[in-house]
């Protein structure tokens, strides 16, 4: 593993993220790192996605609710539509990094595992004796086995076996969880977010998901791809998941606030963003507090350099709080405004096109539910979108949009659409 030699002070290893990042909370001096995000739709070249694995069979009827989940996927089924999601980007030329493989190389750095070790226990659940127990375990363990056990969580039985009683051992139900799994990992779009040269560990709102971000921060601290990458935003700041934030057009951002990021993490996710000179205006954005509509991306995303597809329901009433620094550190909140009228002055252009999906409210409700809204462009223009949205793909053709379908009959089971499984980590820039 390479040396990790960086411009700025070594993470401390059981948190990586309390480095102290330059001048704003969470900010350091430009990398130069060759990855960089400016915009919803300019040509993907990376992305980072995580295949499903075992932490997927954790799921049962009497847990998936709390983990999110709308019922139990057949794995095997959803490894193999993750696996055509991923073919059809790496057909169009995207490098495709998964989460697992960056994880077991990161894991060869000892503070890296430390750290990791350190995020999957739980001493107020395991108490001293047990918790020290596991530290050994994991300790030791090889990278592919800490890997599975940060995803894949570990219940009691799977313990190692260990000399004289523990009464927390002996009161657990064998099932119960140790380290809780991550059955949502394969949602990377949430916990991390790239803006310009910089990456965001997020500050996800469900305790179900807490504990991904430990993982997407070793692996942009230590592994040796990522560790010299500029942070943007603090890790342990306010709630913003990264499904809540796009990057309309360089310097512009919509963050929607509602179930998951809240009006404190949408402003100081702006105020990290002006600081760094990321952004000059973020539109802070109402959305329902419902599962429905749980991330902006859910009810809109970007399928062309102007052109949004967004759930009908929203497209008269969507509004936003524009954002701008004022010059001193603070930030100057206006509105609220119409979004589509606010988002089109920000980015600089006379409209900002709606797809005209022009369904049926009960198709649109149907759709929008299995994530239609929920695309991932791969250029300007071409999208990647769940083939059972018959409706939403044929307006999208219709008005232009190359839609590459693919299936998600198990990978929708957890709510989430082709822009949720993927976090773009370098997109080219967006020219003429
Ligand atoms: N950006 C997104 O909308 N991500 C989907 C996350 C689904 C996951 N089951 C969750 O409830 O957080």
């Amino acid at each position: 593993m390479t040396a990790h030699s960086t411009a700025f002070p070594a993470p401390d290893p059981v948190n990586p993220s309390s480095v102290e990042h330059g001048s704003a909370p969470g900010a350091v001096a430009s990398s130069g790192a060759p990855h960089r995000v400016d915009s919803e739709v300019g040509p993907l070249r990376t992305v980072l996605l995580h295949r499903p694995g075992a932490e997927l069979k954790r799921l049962t009827p009497r847990n998936n609710d709390q983990l999110l989940f709308d019922g139990i996927p057949w794995v095997d089924r959803a490894q193999a539509e993750h696996d055509a999601f991923a073919a059809v980007l790496r057909a169009r030329g995207v490098e495709v990094l998964l989460l697992s493989d960056l994880l077991v190389e990161t894991l060869a750095d000892s503070r890296a595992r430390t750290a990791g070790v350190h995020s999957a226990v739980d001493e107020r659940r395991l108490g001293i004796d047990l918790a020290d127990a596991l530290r050994s375990h994991l300790a030791t363990a090889s990278a592919e086995e800490l890997a599975v056990a940060l995803t894949a969580g570990m219940t009691f039985e799977e313990l190692p076996a260990a000399e004289g009683a523990s009464l927390v051992r002996r009161m657990h139900h064998p099932h119960d969880f140790a380290v809780d799994p991550l059955p949502n990992l394969m949602f990377t779009r949430d916990s991390s977010v790239w803006v310009g040269d910089r990456v965001a560990i997020t500050s996800l709102a469900m305790p179900a998901r807490r504990r991904e971000t430990a993982l997407t921060d070793i692996i942009y601290a230590y592994h040796p791809r990522f560790h010299s990458a500029g942070r943007a935003y603090g890790a342990h700041s306010a709630p913003v998941e990264g499904g809540d934030v796009l990057l309309l057009a360089p310097g512009v951002l919509a963050i929607g606030v509602g179930e998951r990021t809240t009006p404190a993490g949408a402003e100081s996710f702006a105020r990290s963003a002006f600081a760094d000179g990321l952004a000059h205006t973020v539109l802070a954005v109402p959305i329902v507090q419902e599962r429905a509509t749980m991330h902006l991306d859910t009810v809109c995303t970007m399928v062309d350099r102007d052109a949004v597809v967004m759930y009908p329901a929203v497209r008269d009433t969507l509004s936003a709080y524009p954002l701008r620094p004022d010059g001193s550190g603070g930030v100057l909140v206006d509105g609220p405004e119409p979004f589509l009228s606010a988002a089109a002055e920000a980015m600089g252009i006379e409209r900002l096109r709606v797809i005209d999906t022009g369904l049926d409210p009960v198709t649109a409700e149907r759709e929008q539910w299995d994530d239609g809204n929920n695309t991932l462009a791969v250029a300007p223009g071409v999208v990647v979108a769940y083939e059972r949205n018959v409706v939403t793909n044929a307006k999208l053709a219709d008005a232009g949009i190359e839609v590459l379908r693919i299936s998600g009959s198990e990978l929708g089971s957890g709510r989430g659409g082709p822009r949720c499984m993927s976090c773009p980590v370098d997109r080219a820039p967006l020219v003429g």
